[in-house]
Parts: structure tokens; sequence; C-alpha cells
């Protein structure tokens, strides 16, 4: 059986590297795969899929209209599909979502999505939700925090460094407006970024 897997993390974990490698080592093997990354992210220009480590692949995009199981279908027309490949997958829609598992149900190909599981204030992301609620499989990759802990959260910082606490939960960025943390770090700079606008506040009343 066809499984949906969900490989999730922090960012600067290894998710795009991660991906491109498995792509790889399909098509290594003579069998084909079909791409997807988030139309909205476009760090490494629309419709490529680039990890830190300089790897690279064109891709397919998703904006939230985009009907998955309609394209993988037409695509089966002109080639076989032996696995689906997802990046960004935290900007899937519930519905996207659930679409990915009945590729991988009624269709039988495996779906591989890979994405953050939350965003800088700790709240899941809508497709994280919904993978993390209907994948086969999770499977956490690592990154590392200052401190060595493994880094599960993602700080936002502003262009100062200081500690982001409120904003839309999509800010496409990098290494400069992002920084991966474990938990205890992540709490502790948010608590530091809230003392200043509570002491202003106190001084105000
Ligand atoms: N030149 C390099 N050589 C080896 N690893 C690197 C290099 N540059 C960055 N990395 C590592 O690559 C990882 C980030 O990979 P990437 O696939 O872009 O992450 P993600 O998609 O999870 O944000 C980090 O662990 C980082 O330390
Ligand atoms: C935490 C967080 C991240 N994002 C954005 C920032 C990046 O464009 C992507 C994740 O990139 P990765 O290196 O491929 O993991 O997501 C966001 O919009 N909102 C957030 O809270
Ligand atoms: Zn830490």
């Amino acid at each position: 059986m066809a499984k949906l897997y969900f490989y999730y993390a922090s960012m600067n974990a290894g998710k795009s590297t991660t991906l491109l490698q498995a792509d790889y080592n399909y098509r290594e093997r003579g069998m084909e795969t079909m791409l997807y990354t988030a139309a909205i992210d476009d760090r490494a220009g629309v419709g490529t899929i680039a990890s830190r480590i300089a790897l690279a692949a064109s891709a397919r995009l998703f904006a939230p209209d985009t009907d998955m199981r309609a394209e993988v279908e037409a695509e089966l027309k002109k080639r076989p599909l032996h696995c689906i490949l997802i990046d960004e997958a935290q900007f899937l829609t519930r519905d996207q979502v659930f679409a990915l598992a009945s590729i991988c149900d009624d269709l039988g190909i495996p779906v591989l999505a890979y994405g953050l599981r939350t965003d800088f204030q700790a709240n899941l992301f809508p497709g994280s939700a919904h993978l993390l609620a209907l994948a086969d499989s999770l499977i956490e990759l690592k990154a590392v925090c200052e401190c060595g802990r493994k880094a599960t959260m993602n700080l936002r910082v502003d262009a100062e460094g200081h500690a982001v606490r409120a904003g839309a939960q999509t800010e496409i960025g990098g290494n400069d407006r992002y920084i991966a943390l474990c938990r205890r770090h992540f709490t502790e700079r948010l608590k530091a970024a809230e003392a200043p606008q509570l002491s202003l506040a106190i001084a105000r009343a």
C-alpha cells in the first residue's frame, strides 16, 4: 500500500536536502517523480526547490487553489509516476492534504511531504496540522540549537536580530529572518522580547 509520509522539522534541518536526495534516489533507479513546492516561496526563484547545500531541482508550484490530484492524474496519462515529493508542505490547505492521501490510497503512489511543524508563534501551520493528522508515517528531521539541543522551534527576528512576537503567519525568509532554536531558548528569547513592551506599558499606565 502506498503511504503518505510527513517529514517535519524546524527550519535549517535539511528538509529540502533530504527531499532532493530522495528524488535522486528514485530517479537513479529509473523511476519517475513529480516535485512540488509552494508558489509563495520564491527564495530560490519561482518553481525551484533549493537546499542550503546547493542542491536544486525544478518543481511544479502549488497555491491554495491547485488541484494536485487532477494534476497527478493528468501527468499519469503521459508517464508513470513512482513518487510525489512536496516541499514547503506547511503551506498546503486541508483539502490538498486530503487530496494527497487520496493519491496514495486511490492511485497507489507514495507521497513524501516535507515541511515545518510550527510557525514563529509556536502554532501549527494548516498543512502541518492536517499532515500530522493524516500521514501514515511521521518522521522528524533535526536541526541543532545554539546550545547543542535539538532545535524544534522557529524564532522570527527583525533586522536587528530581536525576536518578533506578532505578525502574519506567512513571511517568506531564510536564515536572516528565522533562527531554529530548542524550546527553552525559543521561549527565553520570546520572553526577553516581551519585557521591554511590558515595562513601556507599565510606565505609560
Ligand atoms: N556548505 C554546506 N555543507 C554542508 N551542510 C551545509 C552547508 N550549508 C548549509 N548546510 C546545512 O544544510 C542544512 C540546511 O539544509 P536545507 O535542506 O536547506 O534545510 P531546510 O530545507 O530544512 O530549511 C543545515 O543543517 C545546514 O547546517
Ligand atoms: C517559521 C516560519 C517560516 N515561514 C517561512 C519562511 C520560509 O520561507 C519557509 C520555511 O523555509 P525552510 O527553510 O524551507 O524550512 O517558511 C513563515 O512563513 N512563517 C513562519 O512562522
Ligand atoms: Zn537551545
